[in-house]
């Protein structure tokens, strides 16, 4: 198989998978922990370029999805590529910003080498670290507007700021592909507006975002497409066609109320 399969798409036609040009291509993702099958032999195709949010109720399988692609958890079925290469070539292409809750704040470390950790590609074996690394450490976090914060330790940061450090990392990696887990959770407003002028640029870059989204009134605003999920793939596509009322109402069931679908969804 040489991962040119014959898919039917939602409206009945077929069309190549798409999966080596995809940033991101999952196929037969099945994900258990224990004998508890928690995501459901899941496709999704990543566009490149674009901005996507992850949607679904809470244990959809969002995180799960996210880390199965990262090789995070060992799926019990299904197969990863990152720019049409498995997971294990490409690692280097992708940047992962986990959940803050996930996070030990404790560990005893300054804002500067949370952003460093970033660089490990080019430091190399021997980690010796000149003033061109910090120099391009000091730019990521002045990206994320936290350049006044590099000698702190992170435990004493605010959620928001911890977060953006987080994202500062992410670029340091100079990646193509950016995975973020929910990263407006429990943020104030400008750290939101800062997150999402970041995003936006690498998306301008020509860069791949997609990121685990729980707030559905933003969704229009901040992403180009949307993948919708409940243990199963429940719809992928721009936010014009995917994120409708009869897909959210799928997704969502009873967790969503229909006065709530029909002021978010697009079609309704
Ligand atoms: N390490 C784990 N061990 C056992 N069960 C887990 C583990 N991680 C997640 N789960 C379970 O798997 C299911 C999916 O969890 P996951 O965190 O992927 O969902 P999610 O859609 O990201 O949820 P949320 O929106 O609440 O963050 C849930 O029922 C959760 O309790």
């Amino acid at each position: 198989m040489h991962g040119t399969l014959e898919l039917a798409t939602q409206d009945g036609r077929t069309a190549r998978d798409g999966a080596e040009a995809s940033p991101l291509a999952l196929r037969g993702m099945t994900v258990s922990y224990g004998d508890q099958p928690v995501v459901f032999s899941v496709d999704m195709t990543v566009q490149e370029g674009a901005m996507t949010a992850i949607i679904g109720p809470n244990g959809a399988g969002k995180s799960t999805l996210l880390k199965a692609a990262l090789g995070i958890v060992t799926p019990l079925a299904g197969r990863a590529t990152v720019y049409g290469q498995p997971l294990a070539q490409a690692r280097d292409r992708i940047a992962y910003v986990p959940q803050r809750a996930s996070v030990d704040w404790d560990f005893p470390t300054e804002v500067l080498d949370v952003v460093m950790m970033g660089l490990y590609r080019e430091l190399g074996l021997l980690r010796r670290v000149r003033p061109r690394h910090v120099a391009r450490a000091m730019e990521c976090l002045a990206r994320v507007g936290m350049q006044d914060f590099a000698d702190r330790q992170i435990g004493q940061l605010s959620g928001g700021q911890q977060q953006r450090v987080f994202l500062a990392r992410a670029l340091a990696q100079g990646a193509d592909l950016y995975l973020l887990d929910e990263p407006f959770a429990g943020v104030d407003a400008a750290t939101e507006k800062a997150i999402i002028d970041v995003l936006k640029d690498l998306k301008s870059e020509g860069k791949t975002v997609v990121a685990v989204h729980h707030d559905l009134s933003t969704v229009q605003a901040y992403f180009d497409r949307v993948f919708l999920i409940n243990r199963r793939r429940m719809g992928e596509g721009t936010v014009a066609q995917a994120f409708t009322a009869a897909a959210l109402q799928a997704t969502y069931g009873g967790r969503l109320a229909e006065g709530q679908i029909a002021q978010l969804a697009l079609d309704a």
